[in-house]
């Protein structure tokens, strides 16, 4: 993925192969500038890769229209921002927040049932500012259940949020990734690295490791 920019064309990923289980956790890991929103944003369709293809359950993405793409983006894959407000409709309120999600994809959704399995039970009626930043980041996780997306994707959606917070959005991330959805998170939390089903570490652009992880969570050192 190549950017023109003023001072030249800088590279954000190149030569990255990955394939993205439909189930469980990977993780993007790696330092600043290591490519890991830029893939996030190549993988949810967000822009197109100036050179290679991303296929999505055996179509290649590459050959559908804007409509088509966008379609595709609507109806399967959600995307999570770092910062909370980004994620949700300000003058809703909570539950509303949840009905207008499903609505875009006309999906049917029972907004207190998604609240309660978010820990969220009670705040259908809330305004979403008055929500903690955790909170918010859980509801909008629970947006991306209610429009049905199989795959969700997350750019470091702990690093605005204090420790407490941050452990209640990686129990909402084990949560969906236990009921079968595929979650592809960019990050530099250890703790989310360490919930990770895999791990594709990156460095300057590219991927450098697969961390394939199968039994019970333990610390994996970095490469
Ligand atoms: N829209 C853009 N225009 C120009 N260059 C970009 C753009 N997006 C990313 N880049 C460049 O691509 C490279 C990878 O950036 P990216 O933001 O993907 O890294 P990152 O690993 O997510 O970093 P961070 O952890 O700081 O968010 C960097 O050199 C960055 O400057």
């Amino acid at each position: 993925m190549d950017y023109t920019t003023p001072a030249g064309t800088v590279t954000g990923v190149d030569g990255i192969e990955l394939t993205v289980p439909a189930h469980g956790v990977t993780v993007l890991a790696g330092p600043s500038g290591s490519g890991k929103s830029t893939l996030l944003r190549v993988l949810g369709l967000f822009e197109r890769p100036t050179r290679g293809a991303v296929s999505f359950r055996g179509t290649d993405t590459g050959t559908l229209g804007h409509r088509a793409r966008r379609a595709l983006r609507r109806d399967h894959l959600g995307l999570v921002f770092q910062n909370p407000p980004e994620n949700l409709i300000d003058h809703l309120g909570v539950g509303k927040n949840l009905l207008a999600a499903a609505q875009s994809t006309g999906n049917q959704a029972d907004p207190e049932a998604i609240l309660d399995r978010l820990g969220l039970g009670g705040t259908a009626d809330w305004r979403v500012t008055a929500l903690s930043g955790g909170q918010q980041q859980r509801l909008a996780f629970g947006c991306a259940l209610a429009r049905g997306s199989a795959v969700i994707l997350a750019d470091e959606p702990t690093s605005q949020l204090d420790e407490a917070s941050a452990d209640l959005v990686l129990d909402t991330l084990r949560l969906l990734a236990g009921e079968g959805h595929a979650i592809v998170v960019a990050s530099h939390d250890d703790r989310l690295i360490r919930l990770g089903d895999r791990v594709a570490w990156m460095h300057d652009g590219r991927l450098t490791a697969l961390d394939e992880h199968t039994g019970p969570h333990t610390e994996r050192a970095k490469p």
